[in-house]
């Protein structure tokens, strides 16, 4: 392949992914206006999974509402597959730290909402079925949330999220609830699924070995109004490999580029 021909795969490949072009963006009423974001540049690549960290109150969880469409920008552009992002869509899932199910609903029925609202309904419980086993859910499917621990119900609102097939996944802290070992298998659950699903994936997290395991690289913004700090290349190959000496690097590395940055809200 010539290197005329390589740079027009890659334009074609960024031109499919998350483009995010001079976004700042100001929330709030009149005289309590806060900047929470300056001047944010990112390339995402279809099929890459990226993290986002940084100090409390920098924007991270703003930036995810803007790319699922509940937040706009005051300046500049955001497109994902190329189509700038107006309003929610489905071909974006977002899964957030709170399970956000819906308790009257059985697992399954959680699982075919999605399904619903895309208007699917042929064999609507059998593809909510075979997305619960994916997630280690089979023998749950009647179960009320109500009945399930955190990291099952963090399960169910995965395989929501996924069963609608969606090309983007966003997700903020979906660890966040959780405790230690939960974490651990959840986060190892999430990197399986994503090289079997192959989605663009944001993935906001406070949590730096998180962030090593699961990313292709590691947005880090400084404290609010959030800017690009850097983007960290995580080289590690897959399946990762704690042991591995790299790993301990970028953390410390990450940790590092974090500390100084306090947060504007402390
Ligand atoms: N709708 C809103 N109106 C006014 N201010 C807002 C609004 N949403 C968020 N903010 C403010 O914007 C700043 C960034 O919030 P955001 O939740 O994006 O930060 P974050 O980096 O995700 O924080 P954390 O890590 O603590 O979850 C905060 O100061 C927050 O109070």
């Amino acid at each position: 392949m010539n290197s005329e021909s390589v740079a027009v795969e890659r334009e074609t490949v960024v031109g499919t992914g998350i483009e995010v072009s001079g976004v700042s963006v100001a929330l709030g009423e009149a005289r309590k206006r806060i900047h929470v974001l300056d001047d944010v540049t990112l390339h995402i690549p279809r099929g890459e999974f990226w993290c986002i960290i940084g100090p409390s109150g920098c924007g991270k969880s703003t930036l995810l509402s803007m790319l699922a469409g509940f937040v706009q920008p005051s300046v500049g552009r955001i497109t994902l597959a190329g189509e700038p992002v107006r309003s929610p869509n489905l071909r974006r899932a977002v899964v957030f730290q709170e399970y956000a199910l819906f308790p009257w609903l059985t697992a399954v029925r959680n699982v075919e909402f999605g399904l619903e609202s895309q208007g699917v309904t042929a064999d609507r419980r059998e593809r909510a079925l075979a997305v619960l086993e994916r997630v280690g859910l089979a023998d749950f499917a009647d179960t009320y949330p109500h009945e399930l621990s955190g990291g099952m119900q963090q399960r169910v609102a995965i395989a929501r999220a996924l069963a609608c097939e969606p090309e983007f996944l966003l997700m903020d802290e979906p660890l966040g609830a959780l405790d230690a070992l939960t974490r651990d298998q959840i986060q190892e659950l999430i990197g399986k699924l994503w090289q079997q699903f192959g989605q663009t994936v944001v993935y906001v997290t406070h949590n730096v070995y998180e962030a090593v395991y699961l990313a292709d690289r590691v947005v880090v913004f400084t404290a609010r109004p959030g800017k690009i700090k850097s983007i960290v290349d995580i080289d590690i190959p897959r399946p990762r490999d704690p042991a591995n000496p790299r790993y301990g690097k970028l953390i410390a590395h990450l940790r590092g580029l974090l500390t100084g940055e306090v947060s504007g809200d402390t």
